[in-house]
């Protein structure tokens, strides 16, 4: 086997006692030509039979239901996890077919049954993710019980995100209709009272108390930032009485906005806290669940991120739970830069972006929420409206199709299914439309070799993140530029493998962790294969068990050009499998 090697040394970064025998000072930054005809930094055994030189490190537990991390001690040496989806892909496949965009579905009434959740793990779903605006917390756990479970029992590495309810103003459930019609000139009561009994006809309740004194007459009220239009004439106590003006359906909890001389009125409602103490609740169900991502809707600035990190750090010290901000709102788009450096991942929630500020508007800003995300690190996911039309009908328009691979073209991380996958009729063809066009559109990109010019500003706060930076950066180059088949990462908290993801590069990037949490947390970013492999400071031995467990599972063949990099040594080495 050839091995080619760069090492680049942090001065604070431990010496790995492997490096002992190296001839390197401290503070060096050395750098191999990678082009030389022999090994830079020969084996100290040969590769092929090393398969035995597992390292006695300890490993965490495999997947478990609370998704908890127990340590176990050294669980098994020979094994490795990894999605049993990916696998298949790639034994059939190969490295250059798998699917770079990671893929979320949200659970719902049409998918909450394991048989449906087994269907959309094998479609290519990478997260499931709860909303909590919806069901109640049962409902909610056994859906999360049932993919722990599945992920246990069927090898899948599904991670779990659960999204608060938020304090913006919505209607209630509707007396428990699927919907209701409201039709031009129609006169609508929208009220703050409770009713004990079934609402009466054209009623349609409010969860905002302030509602009455906020709204003017004049005023008009969009649900769903315009399913349907009504036109407030005349308030009555608690109710306010409205004029239909666009005919449309109502749907449970449809989001309401309201609008006062072209503007979106935002007055006390603006003041309502992003958390409500029904979201503290749910968070707290969510930790003690152990969800992976808690994404908060209606973010409007970097201290309520901030604020739910301490308190989850507080709640479960050491936890990976990822805070993803939800963009949606007109603050968090005046804030968008201190939000996204706060949090671990963003989502563009157009569907209620798209009630707040113009239609039109909402391409410009989804352009830019994918690339700031892009440039400071943080996994981003485009959510809402994909294939809308696939709730009813088995497959998508053609501007669907065209809004997907858009996106997809951008490079954000993840797609998202709302509606598609909670409540429609066609669920696992939504996901095979999202899977297939993000196929296409990622191999059309590679064979057009559109790299784009997209400058990566750096990100590190330390001069040990910068080496891990400038080593990634270079990795992901000399892999375009080589055209190998996979680099490899050995990473304790993800960070370098997230740093490879960001420079997007031609081929996969397999991420080893010890960490099952820190595994299925990757799950969302872009071109990650997270293994789940204990493993050493030893790259030698690391890579030595990795080639020979790989291999006997058909992942990997003698011959194939890899670039392995790690966290512990901050190097790059190239190599063909022995
Ligand atoms: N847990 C659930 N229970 C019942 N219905 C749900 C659930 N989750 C989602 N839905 C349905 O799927 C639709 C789309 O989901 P989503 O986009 O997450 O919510 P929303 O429409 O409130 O933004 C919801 O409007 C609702 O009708
Ligand atoms: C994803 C979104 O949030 P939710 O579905 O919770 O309204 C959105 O508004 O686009
Ligand atoms: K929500
Ligand atoms: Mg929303």
């Amino acid at each position: 086997m050839s091995t080619q090697s760069i090492h680049l040394l942090s001065p604070s970064f431990p010496s790995p006692r492997s490096l002992s025998n190296l001839p390197y000072s401290s503070r060096l930054l050395s750098f191999n030509p990678i082009n030389l005809p022999f090994p830079l930094r020969r084996s100290a055994f040969p590769l092929s039979c090393s398969c035995s030189l597992s390292p006695a490190s300890p490993v965490l537990a495999s997947d478990n239901g609370s998704g908890s991390s127990s340590v176990a001690t050294q669980a098994s040496s020979s094994a490795i996890d990894v999605d049993a989806v990916t696998e298949a892909e790639l034994k059939e496949n190969g490295f250059r077919s798998t699917r770079r965009t990671k893929l979320v579905c949200t659970v719902g009434p049409a998918t909450c049954g394991a048989e449906q959740l087994e269907a959309l793990a094998v479609g290519g779903m990478n997260v499931a993710r709860v909303n909590m605006c919806h069901g109640t917390r049962e409902w909610h756990r056994n859906v999360i019980r049932q993919v722990r479970k599945l992920n246990e029992e069927k090898g899948f590495a599904v991670a779990v995100m659960m999204d608060t309810e938020g304090s913006e103003i919505h209607m209630g459930d509707l007396g428990g209709a699927p919907s209701a019609k409201a039709e031009d000139g129609e006169i609508w009561t929208f009220t703050v009272r409770s009713f004990d009994s079934p609402l009466p006809e054209r009623t349609v309740n409010v969860n905002y108390d302030g509602f009455t004194e906020d709204v003017r007459i004049g005023d008009e009220l969009l649900v769903d930032g315009g399913m349907a239009r009504f036109e407030v004439i005349e308030k009555v106590g608690p109710d306010v009485k409205c004029l239909c003006t666009d005919p449309g359906l109502l749907l449970p909890r449809a989001n309401l906005t309201f609008w006062r001389d072209g503007s979106l009125v935002r007055e006390r409602n603006a003041l309502l806290p992003t958390i409500s103490s029904k979201d503290w609740l749910d968070i707290d169900f969510g930790i003690a669940e152990g969800v992976d991502f808690i994404a908060v809707s209606f973010v409007k600035s970097a201290e309520v991120v901030n604020h739910l990190k301490s308190y989850i750090a507080a709640r479960c010290p050491g936890s990976e739970i990822g805070v993803i901000a939800k963009i949606e709102s007109i603050d968090s788009l005046r804030n968008l830069e201190e939000i996204i450096r706060a949090s671990d991942g963003a989502m563009v929630a157009r569907g209620d972006m798209g009630a707040q500020i113009l239609l039109e508007q909402v391409p410009a800003f989804q352009q830019k929420i994918v690339g700031l995300c892009r440039q400071l690190n943080k996994p981003v996911i485009v959510a809402s409206q994909l294939l809308e039309s696939m709730i009813e009908y088995p497959i998508p328009t053609r501007a669907e199709v065209a809004d997907v691979s858009e996106a997809v073209r951008q490079r954000a991380d993840a797609l998202m299914l709302s509606g598609e996958s909670a409540m429609g009729k066609y669920p696992e063809k939504a996901l095979s439309v999202l899977r297939s066009v993000s196929l296409r559109i990622e191999r059309w990109w590679r064979e057009e070799k559109r790299t784009e010019a997209l400058e990566l500003p750096e990100v590190a706060s330390s001069f040990s993140d910068r080496i891990s930076e400038e080593i990634c950066n270079s990795a992901a180059k000399i892999a375009n530029n080589l055209g190998v088949d996979a680099v490899f990462v050995y990473t304790k908290t993800g960070h370098m493998a997230s740093l490879l993801s960001r420079c997007r590069p031609d081929c996969p990037i397999f991420a080893f962790t010890s960490s099952t949490t820190v595994r299925r947390r990757l799950n969302l970013q872009w071109g990650l294969i997270p293994f789940r492999l204990g493993f050493s400071d030893d790259m030698e031995s690391n890579l030595n068990r990795t080639f020979s467990l790989l291999k006997a599972r058909g992942m990997i063949q003698s011959g194939d050009l890899v670039i392995a990099l790690s966290d512990m040594l901050q190097s790059i080495q190239v190599m063909n499998v022995p």
